[in-house]
């Protein structure tokens, strides 16, 4: 099908994938009121069209954490986003590299840390979960402190995980044993494409980083009780500074929605915040990050970068989050839907596709430099 936008590479994997994979990465928590209100409230936001004021220059690259970027936005971290596609996450890596974006790769990710830095020629950003198993979380930081990632992000919002009803009703998870499988097989066999391009089931995948710590278990379900099991309801502040201590390069903590919290983060000692309740994955009826983040940059003050993520499917919706006083945005579904489409070109022509929408928006809104959007762009409400 043709693809010129985001809401085509949505529907693009639609087709593509199987129909647990697709839902689980279209998904959201419980009714998915949180996963709505992300792109409502960014959507109903209003740009303030101004004229007659030469953007021609136009530059949308930005400095974070002494890293040059391309654009003012990342690929984000997405669990089994590899796959989406054969040895998915080399391939979006190798488009962010390409791009000159980051590329954040999750803990639980299908390729591990060594394959995708291989793949893309350099060590990508690397998302931490903290385990259960806290052995198993100095290991996975031993391996980003050896590859030289980039920046650690820590995820923050994920004490348990949040249930997603279609992930039940799809068969991804809540099927235990041969009723999930066969389910999974059926569906991935009304997908022969992807099937083909994957290795059955994504078999060939395994688990990237998490695999030595699953006991030699590679099914779906196995991965689901893993995660159950492994992720932990007592992690405080603490463990924030343990990390701290142990990680010098830049430390961002990824799921703030609370101007206090982001208060004890910076007093903690990250670079940077995240803003985001994980795309509508975790507490449903949260707020939209959009509407949360100016008074989170008015709480941090400077102390700390505030990046932030929800609902971006558009140029217009990075221009926005950056109205809002973000200094920068990550892509979660955006590339996870790019990725299933069209594998590295799909996930290049995405990035290049928000570029596009980000220089219109931005010259029609009269700005040419990414450093001057502020909150002037949108008609006050
Ligand atoms: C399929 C999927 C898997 C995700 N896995 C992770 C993960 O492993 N670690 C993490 O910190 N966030 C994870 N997230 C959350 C994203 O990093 C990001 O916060 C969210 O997708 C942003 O919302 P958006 O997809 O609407 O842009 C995941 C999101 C999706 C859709
Ligand atoms: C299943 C939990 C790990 C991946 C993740 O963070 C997500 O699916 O949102």
């Amino acid at each position: 099908m043709a693809i010129f936008a985001v809401s085509d590479f949505r529907e693009a994997a639609r087709r593509r994938l199987p129909d647990f994979l697709f839902n689980y990465i279209d998904g959201g928590a419980f009714e998915e009121v949180t996963l709505g209100r992300n792109q409502a409230d960014l959507q109903s936001l209003t740009l303030r069209q101004r004229v007659l004021r030469d953007v021609s220059d136009m530059d949308l690259s930005v400095n974070l954490f002494g890293q040059e970027l391309a654009a003012p936005f990342l690929l984000g971290p997405v669990g089994l986003a590899g796959m989406a596609a054969r040895r998915g996450e080399v391939q979006a890596a190798r488009a962010a590299a390409a791009a000159g974006v980051p590329f954040c790769l999750s803990t639980v990710s299908t390729c591990s840390l060594q394959e995708v830095t291989q793949g893309a020629g350099s060590p990508p950003w690397f998302q931490l979960y903290i385990t259960r198993d806290r052995s198993i979380t100095e290991a996975l930081l031993d391996q980003a402190i050896e590859t030289k990632c980039t920046a650690l992000v820590v995820t923050v919002d994920m004490p348990m995980s949040g249930i997603r009803y279609r992930d039940f009703r799809s068969g991804m998870s809540g099927a235990p044993g041969l009723k999930g499988q066969a389910r999974r097989l059926f569906q991935a066999l009304c997908r022969p494409s992807w099937s083909w391009d994957v290795g059955l089931m994504g078999r060939p995948h395994g688990f990237g980083n998490i695999a030595p710590f699953m006991g030699g278990n590679t099914g779906m379900e196995d991965f689901v009780s893993w995660v159950a099991g492994n992720f932990d309801p007592t992690v405080t502040w603490k463990d924030i500074d343990h990390i701290r201590s142990r990680w010098s390069g830049p430390l961002l903590i990824k799921g703030i929605l609370d101007p206090e919290d982001a208060q004890t983060a910076c007093a903690a000692g990250v670079d940077g915040i995240i803003v985001s309740n994980h795309g509508g994955r975790q507490l449903d009826s949260a707020p939209s990050t959009a509407s949360v983040l100016p008074s989170i940059v008015k709480a941090v003050d400077g102390k700390a970068t505030v990046l932030a993520d929800g609902g971006v499917r558009t140029g217009a919706d990075v221009v926005k989050m950056l109205a809002l006083g973000a200094q920068g945005v990550f892509l979660g579904r955006a590339w996870a839907y790019a990725l299933a489409a069209g594998g590295q070109d799909g996930v290049a022509r995405m990035i290049d596709l928000l570029m596009t929408e980000m220089r219109v928006t931005m010259a029609l809104t009269g700005v040419a430099q990414v450093q001057e959007i502020c909150s002037k762009v949108l008609v006050r409400q």
